[in-house]
C-alpha cells in the first residue's frame, strides 16, 4: 500500500507533523484524563504509555506509512481495511476512550517505535528471553481471531486471511458516537495481529486511533510468541504476572476507597430465602471439627469486631459461616465449599480479624517492608478489591490495616499503600509476587494465607503462582501458618491439589453439594444456535425492561461488539473484560452497580466473587467451558437470599459437552431440566454429536502441583486477569 492509501483511510492525522503535541493533560483519576506527560520520540525500546503520553515526534515510527504496510487487503473496499506487514517494534494509536471530547487524537507505541520487520517478527520482543508459560498463555490468547469471523454482519466485521490469524474490523458504536474508528494491533506480528474499528462508552464524535499492543508488527507469519513489551529479566515482574503487566506500563491510580462510615458499611438487604440457607445439609470431613456456632455472639469475639458485624447488618450467620468461624478460631485449616452469595467472604474475614484482634496486631507504618499476618490472593482485580472492601468493614476503628494492590494500576502506588502499613494484605497473585520479589513485603509474620475462588487460584495460570508464594523462603511452613481455601467449586483433581498447600488435619466444609448452584437461581437453558443468539438477547433485553443483567460471552471481543450491539439496539450497555485498561473496567462497573447501564457484557473475568446488589439476569449468550464456571457465573444473582434468573444459551455445536453437568447441576437444583438437554446428552454418550474439543475443557484431570493448567482452550484463559 502505499503512503497516500493509508492517509485517505485514517485521516491527514496519520502523520501529524512532529512539532504538533497532543496535550491533554488531566488529572490522573479523571476519567477524562488521556494524557499526563510528554514524550519525546518512539524510541526503540523505549516502553511508551499512551495513555499518559503525548508525543512530540514520531522517531522512526513516522516512517512507517512507508515502509510498513504492504497493500491493501482488497477484503472490504468500503471498510478500506489494509494489511500490515513488515513493522518491527511498535505501532501508532490514534483514539479516545469513553470521553466526551471531540476529535481526540493520540498516539500510541508499545515496545518501541517501529523497526524494519525482521523475518521472523522477533522484533517485537525488545530483549529475547524464555517466555514464562503463563506469557506463553497470554500471547497465544491473542491468536483469537482467524480469518474472517463473519459474525455479525450488522457490525460490518471482517476478518483476514492470509495474515496468520490477524484480522481487522469495523464496528459501530453506541448511540451517542459516530465515526468511531481505531485501530489495535495486538500480540506483535502479524501472526497475531489485529486491526480494528472500534469504539466503546464514548460520547465522542470522529474518534480514530491506532493502537497496537505487545510488541507491534513483525512479520509474524509463523504466528506464536513473538511480543513482549518490555525487558524483564526473568524474576522480575514487572505490574506482577503478565496477567497484569502485559500492555503499556500503567500509571492508573485507583480512587481512594471510601472513608465514612455510612459507605463503609453499604450493603444491601438479604432476600427472603436467606432463612432457607439453613435447610442446607452441612457436612464436615477431617478429625475432630469444633462445633458450629449458632450466632455470632457465640464466639469471645472483641466487642468493636461485634459492632463492626452488626454494623455490616449481619444478624446471624450463614451456614458457611456457624461451621468456618470456629474452624478458623481454633487454628485449624479449612477448605470450605458453599454456594454463591452465601457468604464466604466474611466466613474467612470474621475470625481472621478476631484472632488479630486477639493477639494484639498493629500496622506500623512508613516501614521499608512490611510484614503483614494475613494474606488474602484472589483471582480477578475486581474481587480482590472487593474483599478488601469487606474487611475494611470489619477492620473499622481497630489498629488493623488491610491494603490491597492488584494489576493494572500503578505499582509505585501499591507500594506506597503498602509502605502505610499492612497487616492484611490482599492482592492478586501478579501483583503480589511483584511486590514481594522487590522486597516491600516480607513473608515471615504470615499467619493465614487464603486463597478465594481457591480452586481457580489452583488451577489456570495461577496454580505456579501459588506454589511460588509458598515456596518463599521466608513464607512460613504450612504447619506453621493457617491455609484457609473457599470456593462455591472444587473439582476433584483441585481438592487432591490443595491438600500439598494444606496441614494434614485440615477440616472440609461441604454447604449442600460441593459445585452445587445456588438454588436461589432460576435456570433455563434454551437451544439457541449461534446465528440466532444475537436476535435472542435482545429480545431477553427488551422482556426485562431495565432490569440489571449480566450477559456472558466467551471472548473479549465478543464482548465488545456485543455491547456496541446493544447500545445500537439501544439498550444501554457497557463491556468488561481482560483487554480493558483497569480504569475502563472499573468505570464499567461502577456503571453497572449505579444502574447507568444496566447491562454488562462480561467474559470470565466478571464470573466469580463479584456481589452486585440487584442483578436479577445473568444470560450466558456463550456458555463456558466448564461446569463450575457456569455455576459461578449464574452465581453473580439469587446472593444472599435474594432471587434471580439465569438463561443459557445452549448451541449444540459447541456445548454438546456441558449437556451431562447441567442436567446435573440443574437436577441438584431443583430446577427443570428440559427434555432436549437429555437427548443432547444422550447423543453425546453415544458419540452420535461431535464434542467441541475448543471448549471441552473441564478443568479438571490434567492440573498437577506447581504445573498450570495444560489443555485449556485460549479463549478460556483469555478471560482472566
Ligand atoms: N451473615 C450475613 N448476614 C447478612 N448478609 C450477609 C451475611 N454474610 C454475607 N452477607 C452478604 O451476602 C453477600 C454475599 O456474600 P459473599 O460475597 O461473601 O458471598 P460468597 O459466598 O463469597 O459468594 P461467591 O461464591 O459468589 O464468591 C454480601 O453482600 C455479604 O455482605
Amino acid at each position: 500500500m502505499i503512503e497516500e492509501d493509508w492517509n485517505a483511510e485514517i485521516g491527514d492525522e496519520a502523520l501529524l507533523p512532529s512539532i504538533e503535541k497532543v496535550n491533554l493533560l488531566e488529572k490522573p483519576n479523571d476519567p477524562s484524563s488521556v494524557f499526563s506527560r510528554s514524550v519525546d520520540s518512539f524510541g526503540t525500546d523505549e516502553f511508551v504509555d499512551a495513555q499518559h503520553q503525548s508525543v512530540n515526534s514520531f522517531g522512526r515510527g513516522r516512517n512507517f506509512a512507508a515502509k510498513g504496510f504492504q497493500g491493501g487487503n482488497g477484503e472490504d473496499a468500503i471498510m478500506q481495511n489494509r494489511g500490515f506487514k513488515g513493522f518491527g517494534q511498535g505501532f501508532q494509536e490514534r483514539n479516545a476512550v469513553d470521553g466526551d471530547s471531540t476529535q481526540n487524537r493520540w498516539f500510541k507505541g508499545f515496545g518501541g517505535g517501529f523497526g524494519q520487520g525482521t523475518k521472523d517478527g522477533q522484533r517485537g520482543m525488545p530483549q529475547s528471553r524464555t517466555l514464562t508459560f503463563k506469557e506463553r498463555q497470554s500471547l497465544a490468547d491473542d491468536a483469537g481471531f482467524q480469518g474472517g469471523n463473519g459474525e455479525d454482519a450488522i457490525m460490518q466485521n471482517r476478518g483476514f486471511k492470509g495474515f496468520g490469524q490477524g484480522f481487522q474490523e469495523r464496528n459501530a458504536v453506541d448511540g451517542d458516537s459516530t465515526q468511531n474508528r481505531w485501530f489495535k494491533g495486538f500480540g506483535g506480528g502479524f501472526g497475531q495481529g489485529f486491526q480494528e474499528r472500534n469504539a466503546v462508552d464514548g460520547a465522542s464524535t470522529q474518534n480514530r486511533g491506532f493502537k497496537g499492543f505487545r510488541g507491534g508488527f513483525g512479520q509474524g507469519t509463523k504466528g506464536g510468541q513473538r511480543s513482549t513489551l518490555q525487558s524483564r529479566t526473568p524474576g522480575s515482574r514487572e505490574g506482577g504476572a503478565l496477567a497484569d503487566s502485559a500492555g503499556p506500563k500503567v500509571t492508573y491510580v485507583p480512587p481512594p476507597p471510601p472513608e465514612d462510615e455510612q459507605a463503609i458499611f453499604a450493603r444491601y438487604q438479604t432476600g427472603m430465602n436467606f432463612d432457607k440457607y439453613d435447610e442446607n445439609i452441612v457436612e464436615v470431613s477431617g478429625l475432630d471439627p469444633p462445633a458450629a456456632l449458632m450466632s455470632f455472639a457465640d464466639t469471645n469475639m472483641c466487642h468493636t469486631l461485634t459492632v463492626n458485624i452488626a454494623k455490616a447488618g449481619y444478624s446471624k450467620p450463614t451456614p458457611v459461616q456457624k461451621y468456618s468461624i470456629p474452624i478458623i478460631l481454633a487454628g485449624r485449616d479449612l477448605m470450605a465449599c458453599a454456594q454463591t452469595g452465601s457468604g464466604k467472604t466474611a466466613a474467612f474475614l470474621v475470625p481472621v480479624v478476631a484472632q488479630m484482634m486477639k493477639d494484639g496486631v498493629t500496622a506500623s507504618s512508613f516501614k521499608e517492608q512490611q510484614e503483614p499476618e494475613c494474606i488474602i490472593t484472589a483471582p480477578t482485580r475486581e474481587l480482590i478489591n472487593q474483599i478488601f472492601l469487606e474487611a475494611r468493614k470489619f477492620v473499622y476503628g481497630t489498629c488493623i490495616r488491610p491494603v490491597v494492590i492488584y494489576g493494572g494500576t500503578q505499582t509505585d502506588y501499591s507500594i506506597r499503600q503498602v509502605k502505610q502499613g499492612c497487616n492484611i494484605l490482599c492482592a492478586t497473585p501478579g501483583r503480589l509476587l511483584d511486590i514481594i520479589e522487590r522486597g516491600k513485603i516480607g513473608l515471615h509474620n504470615v499467619k493465614y494465607l487464603v486463597l478465594d475462588e481457591a480452586d481457580r487460584m489452583l488451577d489456570m495460570g495461577f496454580g505456579a503462582d501459588m506454589k511460588k508464594l509458598v515456596s518463599f523462603p521466608d513464607m512460613p511452613q504450612k504447619d506453621k501458618r493457617q491455609t484457609l481455601m473457599f470456593s462455591a467449586t472444587f473439582p476433584e483433581e483441585v481438592q487432591r491439589l490443595a491438600g500439598e498447600f494444606l496441614k494434614t488435619d485440615f477440616l472440609f466444609v461441604v454447604v449442600g453439594h460441593v459445585g452445587g448452584a445456588c438454588s436461589d437461581v432460576q435456570q433455563n437453558i434454551l437451544q439457541v444456535s449461534q446465528y440466532f443468539k444475537r436476535d435472542k438477547l435482545v429480545e431477553i433485553l427488551h422482556s426485562i425492561g431495565n432490569e440489571r443483567t449480566l450477559v456472558f460471552v466467551d471472548t473479549k471481543k465478543k464482548a465488545d461488539f456485543i455491547a456496541c450491539f446493544l447500545c445500537q439496539e439501544n439498550i444501554p450497555a457497557t463491556s468488561i473484560h481482560g483487554d480493558r485498561e483497569q480504569r475502563e473496567r472499573e468505570i464499567a462497573l461502577r456503571d453497572f452497580r449505579s444502574g447507568k447501564c444496566p447491562v454488562l457484557v462480561a467474559t470470565s473475568v466478571a464470573a466469580r466473587g463479584l456481589d452486585i446488589e440487584r442483578v436479577q439476569h445473568v444470560i450466558n449468550f456463550d456458555l463456558p467451558s466448564t461446569i463450575e464456571e457456569y455455576v459461578h457465573r449464574i452465581g453473580r444473582t439469587g446472593r444472599c437470599g435474594n432471587t434471580g434468573k439465569a438463561v443459557g444459551f445452549f448451541d449444540n455445536n459447541s456445548d454438546g459437552h456441558l449437556a451431562q453437568p447441567l442436567i446435573k447441576v440443574l437436577s441438584d437444583a431443583q430446577q427443570e431440566v428440559p427434555l432436549w438437554l437429555t437427548e443432547v446428552a444422550f447423543e453425546v454418550e453415544g458419540g452420535r454429536l461431535p464434542v467441541n474439543t475448543q471448549k471441552n475443557y473441564r478443568g479438571r484431570g490434567k492440573v498437577t502441583a506447581g504445573e498450570v493448567k495444560i489443555g485449556c482452550p485460549a479463549r478460556e484463559i483469555e478471560s482472566w486477569d
